[in-house]
């Protein structure tokens, strides 16, 4: 039984269940397998047709995490342009209440965001079903739990990847660039309260691609951009 406390899996390590019925399966019925490490590539990171079958293609979800100030927004926005994918952008998905309580540097609590991490889950495969290629989007997912309430997605259909892309950089850096930035409802003074309860990937999380934020707002694009572009080369 699948609960809110207990740990996921990572996907690849235990045989997927699809916990829906196939009929709806947003992305077909499970195509054939086919050979593909001697199939050619496509350049949209498809794998062109084998003998007429149409193969898998892997869609992939990007899902930019860390802490208030990590850069998540930036980066995310890059990778949308640069990958021509959809971008969801966390913050939106939040209810105004929890808007309002951290404008009013009130830290949310586990309870404000179940809902929130389950509807960015969703949102995430409908743009799947809906035709995307794949799709880009920001949440902190600061806890291991949080994680896991979007890390069970493939589960729900075929050929679905999905990645984390956790961004790290010292408390007081983040609370520097914070600072620094104007018009946005999360205060310098709610930075603390984000790394109380940060809990950084472990390395069980094998799903997650750490980049650092310490360089440039350049340095961290490319890093970012570099690292997501040879995943789905892999993929293949
Ligand atoms: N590598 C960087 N170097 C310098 N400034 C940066 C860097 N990355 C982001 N910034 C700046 O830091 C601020 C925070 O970036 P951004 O809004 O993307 O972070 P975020 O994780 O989305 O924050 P929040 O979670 O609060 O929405 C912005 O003003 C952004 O321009
Ligand atoms: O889980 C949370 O505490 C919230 O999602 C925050 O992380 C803010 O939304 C974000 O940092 C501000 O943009």
């Amino acid at each position: 039984m699948l609960t809110y406390n207990s740990l996921v899996p990572i996907v690849g390590e235990i045989p997927i269940v699809n916990l829906m019925s196939s009929t709806m399966d947003p992305l077909g019925p499970n195509p054939q397998p086919i050979d593909a490490k001697n199939t050619p590539v496509t350049s949209n990171n498809t794998i062109a047709s084998v003998g007429g079958q149409h193969a898998p293609r892997v869609h992939h979800i990007w899902l930019v995490t860390g802490p208030a100030g990590c850069g998540k927004t930036t980066v995310a926005r890059h990778l949308s342009e640069s990958l021509n994918l959809p971008y969801l952008e966390g913050d939106a998905y939040h209810p105004k209440a929890n808007i309002d309580k951290m404008a009013n540097g009130i830290p949310l609590t586990d309870a404000d965001r179940w809902d929130w991490l389950t509807l960015l889950r969703e949102e995430s495969l409908r743009q799947l079903a809906s035709g995307a290629e794949g799709v880009v989007l920001t949440c902190s997912a600061l806890k291991r739990k949080y994680r896991d309430v979007i890390r069970v997605a493939p589960y729900f259909t075929h050929d679905v990847q999905l990645h984390f892309i956790y961004l790290h950089g010292p408390e007081a850096l983040l609370l520097e660039r914070v600072g620094l930035r104007q018009g946005h409802y999360m205060g310098a003074n709610m930075v603390r309260s984000q790394f109380e309860i940060l809990e950084p990937p472990t390395a069980e999380e094998t799903d997650v691609i750490s980049i650092d934020v310490s360089g440039t707002i350049s340095e961290v694009l490319r890093a970012a951009l570099s690292q997501t572009t040879n995943k789905m080369r892999e993929a293949v």
